[in-house]
């Protein structure tokens, strides 16, 4: 029963609830990380984050600007994983795989931020992207099969 299902007292749902909790909480703190690299480099997105001096040229900064690649790579894989993880959860997977799934990913993805950020030579970012990218497309497929009619 679905109800069931989506309770904390069901295993996969309660390690599905923990991951996605530490992923997005990993995503929503990139904003700040990019601020922190911002303020110092004084380096902004609007002339009025100048304090009001619209003459202002706008820049870019590498570094800022690799910060937030970074916060948009986790936009475009950890917002499908949430999705798809809940669905998924809904299948009713095995529960040792469904939580290697979700630890594998949460653990990739922030490997691939610091990956990203500190410029890890490659291929170290792609492969921690391609195994997010797997993990999200297993879960894809067993969702599709679970719910095909
Ligand atoms: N939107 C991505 C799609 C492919 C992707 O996510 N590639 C990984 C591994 S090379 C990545 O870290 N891309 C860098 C980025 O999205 O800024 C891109 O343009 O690169």
């Amino acid at each position: 029963m679905a109800s069931s299902t989506l309770s904390l007292e069901n295993e996969v749902f309660a390690k599905f609830t923990f991951y996605a909790g530490v992923i997005l909480l990993k995503t929503v703190f990139m904003s700040i990380w990019t601020a922190r690299y911002r303020i110092p480099r004084k380096v902004f997105i609007t002339p009025e984050d100048y304090g009001g001096n619209y003459n202002k040229a706008l820049t870019t900064d590498p570094d800022v600007e690799r910060v937030r690649r970074a916060h948009l790579n986790d936009l475009e894989n950890v917002l499908p994983f949430v999705l798809l993880g809940f669905f998924y959860v809904l299948s009713g997977p095995d529960a040792w795989t469904a939580t290697l799934l979700f630890r594998l990913f949460t653990g990739f993805r922030i490997l691939h931020t610091i990956a990203y950020v500190f410029v890890i030579p490659q291929p170290a970012r792609g492969i921690c992207f391609l195994a997010g990218f797997i993990i999200n497309v297993m879960m894809a497929i067993q969702i599709i099969k679970a719910g095909k009619y």
